[in-house]
């Protein structure tokens, strides 16, 4: 799908696929078109091209309003209390008042804020607000999940209640689709992973496949040896402290040979990237190929100009 404002191209082309039961992690730098994307999913935006679809036929305005959203600028009202707002928003999405109060009961307690029922939200930590508003999105069971920025500003216990609430509803078979900047979270949390930068999908896939298909990098530990040990070994790139990077060819076991030369091996151990560091490779991937097409341009500009 495609959405700009006015001058700016806030999504271009984006193609995302979010399928049941998988928590699929939305990731990209600032202004990269999460929120925008995330928005025309719940249907408060509209695309200018490309249609959001459910169970393979364009969402419907129903569909759309039983989405359980958390919004990014978060959306509660601050001088109402806890239970009385979920209560009442429950309600607007059809449920009945009991099963409604029955609802909000174990959410509430789910998420640990029980105790904070009665109070208002302004009165509540801006954790806090966060698993209300967590709750908020979760009273009327709903089918899908599109939760923006989830985990921003929470306690590491409030991220461990948060992550297993996740991972049962994606377990119960909703699609759920979040995004952070917490990529080591979106790495333990999630099925798939989809990179965005400048409103188009850059990366894509299941964690575990896009981490394989990285560079993988040798860690080797060795007590006491020089910070260059490594240096003039025969497939060795480049060596940053305990990681090196080794030609496609190089021979892992010469590598050991030096190391044990240099001093006694305590580890030795092929790595696969982390998502940060795939996520940092693919921006700066992107950005190359973008200088080195708008050099290109200018080239040819400039060639033109003096012909
Ligand atoms: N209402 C708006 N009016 C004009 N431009 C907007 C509006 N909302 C978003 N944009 C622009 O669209 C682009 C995408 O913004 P969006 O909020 O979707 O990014 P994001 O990936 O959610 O960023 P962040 O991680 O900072 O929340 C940015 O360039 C932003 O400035």
């Amino acid at each position: 799908m495609s959405r700009s404002y006015g001058e700016v191209r806030a999504l271009d082309g984006l193609d995302l696929d979010v399928g049941a039961g998988e928590i699929h992690g939305f990731v990209g730098g600032n202004g990269a078109g999460k929120t925008t994307a995330m928005r025309i999913v719940l249907g408060v935006l509209s695309a200018d091209a490309g249609e959001v679809r459910w169970g393979g036929v364009p969402i419907t305005t129903e569909v759309q309003r039983t989405i359980g959203y958390m919004p990014e600028e978060r959306g509660l009202y601050p001088k109402m209390k806890v239970a009385e707002q979920l209560v009442y928003l429950a309600r607007m999405r059809g449920l009945p008042r009991d099963r409604a109060v029955a609802s909000v009961g174990k959410w509430l307690e789910r998420l640990g804020v029980e105790a904070r029922a009665g109070d208002e939200v302004q009165k509540l930590s801006l954790g806090n607000q966060q698993r209300v508003q967590l709750a908020a999105a979760l009273v009327h069971d709903p089918a899908i999940l599109v939760l923006d920025e989830p985990f921003s500003g929470l306690d590491p216990v409030a991220v461990d209640v948060m992550s297993e609430v996740l991972r049962d509803k994606a377990a119960e078979g909703v699609p759920v689709l979040f995004s952070s900047h917490q990529l080591d979270l979106v790495e333990r949390l999630c099925d798939r992973v989809a990179i965005i930068k400048d409103g188009t999908v850059v990366a894509a896939g299941p964690v575990d496949d896009l981490r394989s298909g990285g560079d993988a990098r040798l860690v080797v530990r060795v007590d006491g040896a020089p910070d260059d040990w490594a240096s003039g070994v025969p497939g060795v790139l480049h060596q940053d402290g305990e990681a090196l990077t080794l030609a496609p060819e190089a021979d892992d076991q010469e590598v050991l040979r030096a190391a044990l030369a240099a001093g006694p091996v305590r580890e030795f151990a092929w790595r696969r990237p982390s998502l940060t560091e795939l996520y940092r490779h693919v921006v700066s991937v992107e950005d190359a190929e973008n200088a080195e097409n708008a050099e290109k341009a200018e080239n040819a500009e400039n060639a033109e100009e003096a012909a």
